[in-house]
């Protein structure tokens, strides 16, 4: 389990993120919530420790998280991070050399999922397959957490459906994830649980499976009565 306890993070005198709390859980797929600029990116970059926060902490199976636990997380950024020159098997060979979690065999499967050409300059794809690539490099990496922030951003529905078919496939089986997106839609039936950030505090946190059971609300409802 990873917890998130108390973070703060502020950028000048603005306050991004305050008192944030929640878990991500194995075998659950979390979906953050929250409108433009409310934190989701920050707050995923901050458990990547690409920022540092203000407050607070971030553990895995009770412990602090360190640099070597990033071997059991793989960050999935709203950007491709490798160089747009390199075919998609150069980038692959790159995340090789430099994760002991790389597993080839995966990153097979996922070729095919995806039916990419190993051969194709990454920055000559479509928006599209390079969405593919992002997911194809982050998730390649045998690792017991995800982290994906806004996969669908910018591509077409077909692309999306495809997409969103990874999290009912053996790829993410057994992982947890956290994900961020506006897309809702796409997933809401494959999500676990929902974290809804506003004004820089978690304001819901809920099963849409308990909700729309008891309820009869969809995520999309529940997102109207917050962010209305
Ligand atoms: N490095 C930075 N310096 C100053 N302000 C920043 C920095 N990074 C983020 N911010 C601000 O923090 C707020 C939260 O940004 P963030 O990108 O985390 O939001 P988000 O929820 O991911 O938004 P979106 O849904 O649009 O991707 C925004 O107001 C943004 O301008």
């Amino acid at each position: 389990m990873i917890e998130i306890k108390g973070v703060s993070r502020s950028f000048g005198k603005k306050e991004v993120l305050k008192d944030v709390s929640f878990t991500i859980n194995k075998r659950e797929i979390t979906c953050l919530v929250g409108e433009n600029g409310s934190g989701k990116t920050t707050l995923m970059n901050l458990l990547m420790k690409l920022l540092p926060n203000d407050s607070g902490e971030f553990l895995i199976d009770g412990q602090a998280i360190r640099f070597q636990d990033f071997n059991r997380i793989s960050y999935i950024p709203d950007q491709i991070i490798v160089l747009k020159h390199m075919t998609i098997q150069q980038a692959l060979d790159f995340m090789a050399t430099y994760y002991t979690s790389f597993n080839p065999k995966r990153a097979d499967e996922m070729i095919e999922f995806f039916h990419l050409n190993r051969h194709d300059q990454i920055g000559r794809l479509s928006k599209g397959n390079i969405a593919k690539v992002n997911l194809l490099l982050g998730l390649s990496l045998d690792t017991d957490y995800v982290i994906m922030d806004e996969p669908f951003s910018g591509i077409d529905i077909l692309t999306r459906e495809e997409i969103a078919s990874v999290f009912t496939s053996k790829i993410i089986e057994g992982r947890g994830v956290l994900i961020s997106t506006h897309e809702i839609n796409d997933i809401e039936m494959l999500i676990d649980k929902v974290v809804m950030l506003k004004d820089g505090h978690v304001v819901n946190e809920f099963y849409p499976e308990s909700v729309r059971f008891e309820e009869g609300h969809s995520i999309v409802d529940k997102m109207r009565e917050v962010y209305r």
